[in-house]
């Protein structure tokens, strides 16, 4: 079955994620949509208990519609390292415990990359994934996923961004998301393809919800 279109009008961001939000504001951007975050409707943070991406996206968004009685989009995102057995994956936020500390987060990863003897790059894969779910005030949601995959590198390099991007230097490319700018980070630009875990999720939101607008 083909997924449900998204009507023009208001749609809630259910993230509070700041960098977050604004990436997903410039991907918004072509829309047109009435675009209100959860954290400007004073929508609390559901806890996120799912074992999965899209089980905590899903949580995210249908506590949103919910409460606002609009259709909300959440996306629930991660840091994935294979010799970590893809930690700290949904724990990525948390990693960074209660003073949101990415500089310590990273520096975790690190420290355990080191401690499983990683000693090559073949050693240093990682990605990035993104779950965007989208819910309407009915219940009915629609789920797309999006990853990147390249390099865990150190030290961390730039200060775009947000989270993990200073250690994370995406294949086919010799800087990290730290040290490009959001259109890069997308991978907005002449003949370039979407790059980033979220960029790719919301080419196929819009390919799916967004057709006509
Ligand atoms: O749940 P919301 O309110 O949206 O905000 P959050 O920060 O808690 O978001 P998640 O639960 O999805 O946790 C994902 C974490 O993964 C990291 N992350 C996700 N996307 C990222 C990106 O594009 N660049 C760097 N780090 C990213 C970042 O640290 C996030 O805090
Ligand atoms: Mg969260």
């Amino acid at each position: 079955m083909s997924p449900r279109k998204l009507e023009p009008g208001k749609l809630v961001v259910a993230s509070h994620n700041k960098g977050k939000i604004r990436e997903i504001n410039e991907l918004l951007q072509p829309y047109g949509f009435d675009v209100v975050s959860a954290g400007e409707l004073d929508l609390p943070e559901p806890e996120e208990t799912g074992l999965t991406f899209e089980a905590n996206a899903s949580l995210k968004a249908q506590a949103a519609a919910k409460a606002s009685g609009f259709p909300s989009l959440a996306d629930d995102s991660g840091f994935c390292v294979a010799k970590l057995d893809g930690d700290p994956g949904i724990y990525s936020a948390r990693w960074a415990g209660p003073d949101k500390d990415f500089a310590m987060a990273m520096r975790t990863v690190e420290e355990k990359l080191q401690s499983a003897g990683a000693t090559t790059d073949a050693d240093r894969r990682g990605s990035f994934v993104a779950v965007l779910c989208l819910a309407w005030p009915d219940g009915h949601e629609e789920y797309f996923r999006g990853e990147v995959e390249g390099l865990v590198v150190w030290p961390p390099r730039g200060t775009q961004g947000f989270g993990y991007d200073p250690v994370f230097q995406p294949d086919g490319h010799e800087r990290t998301f730290g040290e490009m700018t959001s259109e890069e980070k997308h991978g907005w630009g002449k003949d370039t393809p979407a790059l980033s875990h979220r960029s790719r999720a919301f080419e196929k939101f819009a390919a799916g919800c967004l057709e006509g607008h």
